[in-house]
C-alpha cells in the first residue's frame, strides 16, 4: 500500500503534525523498528504475526480443504479476528468468487436462523474457527449448526473443517471426529492472523489465490524499515499516534469502495483492541466513502478537532457510464462515468478536509485483489505494532475484554460473578414509555 500523509501535516491541519516533528519521531520509530525486527527473529508472542507471509503454508491449507472445497457456500463460524480478516478477503473478492460466504460471528437467534434456512446445507462447508476453542459464541454458533445439518439429514462431519489451537475443546472436538484441521499459528493474536489459516481457509474454499495474497504481504515486510519516510506502514502508524498526541483521540477508517466495507470492520479491531490500554489509544470508526460523506461529513469538517480520517483508495476498478440526461441541472453527469463521480467525490472530500484544518491520510492500493488485500492487511498489522511501541501498550493482550465474558456465564450460571449480578442490579434506571 502506499500512504499519503500531507493532508495530516500542520501546515494543512489542526490538529496536526509538523513535518520536523515527524522528523524528530523517526528516531522513535528507529528504535521502536528494532525492538519489532529482534521480535520477529525470536518468533515473540505478537510480533510474530509479521513473520506470517513465510510461515503460513499455502499448501497445507489447500491440502486440508479439499474435502470441503466444492462447497456451494460456505459457513464460516468465528469471532473477531477469527472471522473479521477472513471475511475481508472474501467480501472483498466476492465478485470472483462462485461460493458465497457467510460469517455466523453474532449470536443473535432471528439472523442466524435466517442463513440456516435459506442455504443448501447439503452443499455448504463449514469453517469452524477459535485460537482459545471456547469462545462462547462460536461454539454455541457452531452446536446450533451441527444440530441444522443433523435435521437436514447432512452428515456435518463431511462438510467442516477446524481451525483452532493445539488443545481446547474445539481440538477434542475436532480430534473426536477426526475432522480435517488446522492450527491456529503459536504467538498470532486473532486480530492478527488475516494471513495465515484462520483467514485463509475462507479465501481457499472460495476459490481466491492464497499465493498472490501471501505475496502481496511479503512485498510489504520488505518495505519494514527503520524510517517512516522509507516504510508506507510506519508513516501511517506513526502519523496517527502522533495525531492522537495532538488531540485526534478518533481515526475514521473511510474506504471509497463496497468491496472494502469489510476491511473497516477489522481494521476497527485490529486498532481498538490492540492500543485501547492504560486509558490510551484511538478510537476507529467504520465508515465507507461515497455514502458517508452524507452521513458523518459535516461532523468530520465542523465538529470537535478531535479526528483523523483515513481514506482508501481502490485503485483501478470497473467502471459504468452514467447516461445522457434530459435534465439540464444534471447534465454534467452525462458526460462522466460513476467511477469517475467517485473519485470526483473522493477528492473534493479531502480537500475539503484539509481545507478545513481537518487530518486526513490517504492508503492507496493499486486495485482490489489478493496481492493489493495481503499488502493491506499486513500494513495495517504492520502499522498497529509500530504505533504500540510508540504508545508503549502492551499490543497483544486484551485483557478488557475478559469481565464481560466472566459476567456473560454467571449470568447463565455457567460459575459464579457476584460482581455481575452487583453491578446489573445496581445500574438500573428504566425510563418507560
Ligand atoms: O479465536 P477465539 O479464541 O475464538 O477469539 C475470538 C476473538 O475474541 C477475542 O479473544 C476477544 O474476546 C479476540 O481477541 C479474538 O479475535
Amino acid at each position: 500500500m502506499n500512504v499519503d500523509i500531507g493532508n495530516a501535516l500542520a501546515a494543512v491541519s489542526s490538529p496536526g503534525v509538523s513535518r520536523e516533528s515527524l522528523e524528530r519521531l523517526d528516531e522513535q520509530v528507529a528504535d521502536a523498528h528494532e525492538r519489532i525486527e529482534r521480535g520477529m527473529e525470536s518468533h515473540e508472542h505478537g510480533y510474530e504475526a509479521l513473520n506470517l507471509p513465510a510461515r503460513t503454508d499455502p499448501d497445507e491449507i489447500r491440502t486440508a480443504v479439499e474435502p470441503v472445497a466444492d462447497a456451494d457456500a460456505l459457513i464460516t463460524v468465528g469471532i473477531g479476528g477469527s472471522a473479521l480478516g477472513a471475511a475481508t478477503i472474501t467480501d472483498a473478492l466476492a465478485d470472483e468468487s462462485d461460493t458465497e460466504a457467510v460469517y455466523l460471528d453474532n449470536v443473535d437467534p432471528e439472523w442466524v436462523s435466517s442463513h440456516l434456512e435459506r442455504l443448501p446445507l447439503e452443499n455448504t462447508a463449514v469453517n469452524v474457527v477459535s485460537r482459545s476453542g471456547t469462545t462462547a459464541e462460536t461454539l454455541a454458533n457452531f452446536l446450533v449448526v451441527r444440530e441444522a445439518f443433523e435435521d437436514a439429514g447432512v452428515d456435518w462431519t463431511e462438510r467442516t473443517i477446524v481451525t483452532t489451537g493445539e488443545s481446547g475443546p474445539l481440538r477434542d472436538l475436532s480430534d473426536r471426529h477426526d475432522l480435517p484441521s488446522l492450527k491456529v499459528p503459536d504467538g498470532v493474536p486473532g486480530r492478527f492472523s488475516a494471513l495465515s489459516a484462520v483467514g485463509m481457509v475462507a479465501a481457499e474454499i472460495c476459490g481466491h489465490d492464497l499465493d498472490a495474497l501471501l505475496e502481496g504481504a511479503a512485498a510489504e515486510r520488505e518495505t519494514l524499515s527503520g524510517s517512516l519516510f522509507d516504510c508506507p506502514a510506519y508513516a501511517y502508524g506513526a502519523t496517527s499516534y502522533a495525531l492522537d498526541q495532538r488531540g485526534a483521540g478518533i481515526n475514521a477508517m473511510v474506504p471509497y469502495a463496497e468491496s472494502l466495507e469489510t476491511s473497516a470492520e477489522w481494521f476497527a479491531q485490529l486498532w481498538a483492541e490492540s492500543l485501547g490500554k492504560d486509558d490510551l489509544g484511538q478510537t476507529p470508526v467504520r465508515a465507507l466513502g461515497v455514502t458517508d460523506q452524507h452521513s458523518q461529513l459535516q461532523l468530520y469538517r465542523a465538529g470537535p478537532r478531535d479526528k483523523l480520517v483515513t481514506f482508501v483508495s481502490p485503485g483501478e476498478t470497473a467502471d459504468r457510464s452514467i447516461p445522457e440526461t434530459e435534465v439540464e441541472d444534471l447534465a454534467y453527469l452525462g458526460d462522466a462515468t460513476l467511477g469517475e463521480l467517485l473519485e470526483a467525490e473522493f477528492e473534493a472530500t479531502e480537500a475539503s478536509l484539509a481545507a478545513a484544518g481537518r487530518p486526513n491520510v490517504r492508503l492507496e492500493l493499486q486495485r482490489v485483489d489478493e496481492y493489493e488485500l495481503g499488502g493491506l492487511l499486513y500494513g495495517l498489522e504492520a502499522a498497529c505494532v509500530l504505533a504500540g511501541e510508540l504508545y508503549a501498550v502492551n499490543t497483544f493482550e486484551q485483557p478488557a475484554v475478559e469481565w464481560a465474558k466472566k459476567a456473560t456465564r454467571g449470568l447463565l450460571g455457567g460459575g459464579e460473578f457476584e460482581e455481575a449480578e452487583a453491578v446489573a442490579e445496581k445500574t438500573e434506571l428504566r425510563i418507560e414509555r
